[in-house]
């Protein structure tokens, strides 16, 4: 199977390839009134890519309503296939695309390639079920997908006794020689680098012949809120899952249950658009915000008012309104100092907001996404920074000091939060080229259209 391998442009924050070809890229539009816009965000990659795993993992057929259809939920799509897992599209129910009957292998197969893409869920979830199947499993991804950490998962699994074979990488590309059963029983990861080390390995716990004692050993465990969603999707389909100690999960062996599941909005995505509303003004409206949730983009409702904003929230609609002006005619954006630790993916957006504020602010706890689709700390220093802005790098996070910035270049390194950031930025800077907005389809392929239709 030809791996599709996208191959950014190798990072180098600090070289002097920012050149630009004049007619390349995209250019970010600008915002010319405040804006009154309501938007509908397609399903979460996240909700999506745990329960096309545990739909496969499941005791029958079931349906996802309302899935994510973008980059990283098709190659989880086509990774699960690859293992013997059926679908069947339907007429969808969430207008983004069909609703997904998914029918369990009877018996999960490897001898199979498996293209991870650059998807953290996929190069993390996938090779627990690779390890149930039975054949050889070879999983690779894109030129920045083998830059990312997979010690957590590969020494996982060789300490639960499946051979893996990654020639001492500890990461891509590496094969699972799968006998079509595991053992489980205790077990010790270091998870600093990745929450999903854990939650890869809880997904497909309840297969393992004894369930799983999984401790975590690491100095920090970065987005809990991405663990607990974990859990709490194991619990929906009936496993038995329980956290007796911080940093220690238990799941005990049995079946995973066949369970329709309708898929909530992306919250995350949600925030270059509610981020948009304090940027350019007015006020913007996400549809289907639910009730309950354990997205980390829910804490946006949270986090947003500290920069400045009023969040109002009407039955499912959540609406962020700008700031008063400041008296000297600002946008009021407040500088903030924030452990994001839960909430790496929000990142490279709440750093574009603090670009204008109104004083600096600081971004802590968050050295892992150093390893996310890209150096995400050093992107947006040498981006911002590029465009005239003051962006400091830390051991653990960033200071922005908001500046008059210019227009330029801006590269996303095949990283959605990237392209979309510089979508943010171009709101207020005339002249931002995001050289690569088709990032955006790792997780919303529709981004440009709705971005386009919240200005209009
Ligand atoms: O489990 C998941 O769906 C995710 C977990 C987090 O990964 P990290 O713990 O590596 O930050 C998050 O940043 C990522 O966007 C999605
Ligand atoms: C880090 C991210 O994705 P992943 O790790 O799932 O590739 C993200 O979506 O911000």
């Amino acid at each position: 199977m030809q791996i599709s391998r996208y191959s950014a442009p190798e990072f180098d924050p600090y070289g002097d390839n920012r050149q630009q070809e004049p007619d390349a890229g995209w250019l970010a539009p600008t915002a010319t009134a405040p804006l009154e816009s309501v938007v509908a965000i397609p399903g979460s990659k996240s909700l999506t890519n745990r329960e096309l795993v545990l739909a496969a993992l499941a005791d029958g057929p079931s349906t996802l309503h309302a899935p994510l259809w973008s980059r990283d939920s098709e190659l989880m799509v086509e990774g699960l296939r690859a293992l013997g897992t059926r679908f069947e599209r339907m007429p969808g129910t969430g207008g983004f695309g069909d609703d997904l009957r998914v029918i369990p292998a009877d018996e999960l197969l490897g001898s199979t390639t498996i293209d991870c893409g650059l998807a953290g869920t996929v190069m993390r979830f996938l090779p627990p079920v690779a390890a149930l199947a039975l054949g050889p499993t070879t999983f690779d991804g894109d030129e920045g997908a083998r830059r990312r950490p997979m010690g957590g998962s590969i020494h996982g699994l060789q300490a639960l006794g499946v051979d893996l074979d990654d020639d001492g990488r500890g990461a891509l590309p590496f094969t699972v020689h799968g006998t079509g059963r595991v053992e489980g029983g205790e077990l010790a990861i270091d998870a600093s680098a990745s929450s999903q080390f854990v939650s890869g390995l809880l997904l497909s716990a309840a297969r393992f012949e004894r369930g799983l004692d999984l401790r975590h050993t690491g100095e920090r465990l970065p987005s809990l809120p991405h663990i607990e969603m974990t859990i709490e999707t194991l619990r929906a389909r009936r496993v038995d899952v329980a956290s007796p100690e911080p940093g220690r999960w238990v799941v005990e062996p049995g079946a995973i249950a066949a369970v329709d599941v309708a898929i909530e909005p992306d919250l995350s995505n949600a925030a270059p658009f509610l981020v948009a509303a304090l940027v350019a003004g007015g006020q913007v409206t996400i549809t289907g915000w639910p009730a309950q949730t354990t997205q980390v983009g829910a804490q946006l409702a949270q986090l947003l008012p500290r920069f400045g904003a009023r969040v109002s929230l009407d039955d499912d609609r959540l609406t962020v309104h700008a700031p008063e002006p400041a008296a000297d005619g600002g946008r009021g954006i407040r500088g903030v100092d924030l452990d994001l630790s839960e909430a790496g993916e929000l990142v490279p957006n709440l750093v574009a907001l603090a670009a204008f504020g109104d004083g600096p602010s600081t971004f802590s706890g968050i050295g892992h996404i150093r390893h996310h689709e890209t150096d995400r700390l050093a992107a947006l220093a040498a981006e911002l920074n590029g465009l005239g802005g003051r962006v400091t790098e830390l051991d653990d996070g960033l200071r922005v000091e908001p500046v008059a910035l210019t227009g330029g270049p801006w590269r996303a390194y095949a990283d959605h939060r990237m392209a979309t950031t510089g979508a943010i930025i171009g709101l207020a800077v005339p002249g931002v080229v995001v050289d690569d907005i088709g990032s955006t389809s790792k997780t919303l392929p529709q981004f440009t259209k709705l971005w386009e239709q919240m200005l209009a």
